[in-house]
């Protein structure tokens, strides 16, 4: 019962900002999602692969297709959700992302398999709570009525880009894993993790909490709310079950993740003033955070540039290339997740 006025504390975006929501990140990320499944499907059933670099494509276009963008617009957040002035708001953030940045970029110096494991969990839970938040503000997934059902959520919809590819691509998943560390000197020694008795015993085990925590949602309320978590959760399933991770990953950092999370910082401007006076539309949407994003994610490269300069192993490939790459975004989520979790906190997002 009780749990029933959970999130209210949610400042509910305006419907105007939920329509946007489902033109502008639901319904293409849905699109997209379900035609690279089919791509794929077909691709496999015909016999035909990508070549390897053209795999990497969507990964690359998330270094201007909102994201590193999405993260770039973190020094707004301060600023907006508690009202501080603009230069506090970017020196606060500023000092955060050189602190934990800093922190994180020696340990993967120091202890590169672990740092390795570590961006996987934090990704993890990160993507998680992305999707909780885009449920309960955007959505209104009323079925999301306990903190428990929350964290849960959290835990599946992070495992599906985390955790489904290694059930499906065990080779590439550590191929991955490998360029990362592989940077550093070192090679992944857990071969335990992609055999296939763990695998199947993981599966299992993901997919009964992945059905379970539908099934209680659904007896909770099964409206509109509860459709499209179920809807979204099948979609993700098949999507990181059939299409090769890296694609899969690259597609899914670029329309799923990054696109809600512009939205959220969008939405939490109460006063309205980022938009100007005129509708919130898509495109003033994209336009303005386009220019809100540009200036520091033009800093980005500028010190993406130099991190790959410092690498111990210089990168020589196209996979040890977006090894740095990934590496480089590790350094940043540390402080991103940092930055979103306090939102979350300010927002209730997890416990009313
Ligand atoms: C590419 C790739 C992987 C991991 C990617 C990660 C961890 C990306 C994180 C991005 C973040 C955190 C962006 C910011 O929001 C896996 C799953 C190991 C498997 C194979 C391909
Ligand atoms: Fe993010």
């Amino acid at each position: 019962m009780g749990g029933r006025s959970m999130g209210v504390t949610v400042e509910r975006p305006t419907p105007a900002l939920r329509g946007v929501y489902r033109r502008l990140a639901a319904r293409p990320a849905w699109v997209i999602c379900a035609l690279f499944v089919v791509g794929a499907t077909l691709g496999r059933a015909l016999d035909v692969s990508l070549p390897p670099s053209i795999r990497y494509l969507p990964l690359a276009a998330s270094v201007v297709v909102f994201g590193l963008p999405h993260g770039a617009i973190d020094y707004l957040v301060p600023a907006r959700v508690d009202d501080c002035s603009p230069p506090r708001s970017m020196a606060a953030v500023g000092g955060l992302y050189a602190v934990f940045g800093g922190a994180y970029a020696v340990l993967w110096l120091i202890t590169p398999l672990a740092a390795a494991a570590g961006f996987i969990a934090l990704t993890w839970f990160h993507w998680g709570q992305g999707d909780v938040h885009a449920l309960v503000a955007f959505v209104e997934a009323d079925h999301l009525d306990s903190t428990g059902l929350r964290v849960t959520t959290g835990g599946v919809r992070g495992g599906l880009p985390m955790f489904v590819p290694l059930l499906a691509f065990p080779e590439r998943y550590r191929t991955v894993v490998d360029s990362w560390v592989g940077l550093f000197g070192t090679d992944v020694s857990a071969m335990w993790l992609f055999a296939g008795g763990t695998r199947l015993v993981g599966g299992a085990v993901f997919l009964t909490v992945s059905v379970g925590v539908l099934l209680v949602g659904y007896r909770r309320d099964g409206g509109r709310g509860w459709q499209v978590d179920a809807g979204e959760t099948a979609l993700l399933w098949l999507f990181f079950l059939t299409v090769p991770p890296v694609v899969a990953i690259g597609v899914y950092f670029c329309v799923w993740h990054s696109l809600r999370h512009v939205l959220r910082v969008v939405a939490v401007d109460g006063t309205g003033t980022r938009t100007g006076t005129g509708p919130v539309t898509p495109r003033s949407v994209v336009v303005s955070s386009a220019r809100e994003a540009a200036p520091t994610t033009a800093l980005a490269l500028v010190f993406l540039v130099g991190f790959a300069s410092l690498v111990p192993v210089a990168p020589a490939s196209t996979a040890s290339g977006a090894a740095v790459y990934l590496v480089f975004v590790a350094v940043l989520t540390l402080p991103h997740v940092a930055v979103v979790t306090w939102m979350d906190y300010r927002e209730g997002i997890w416990w009313g």
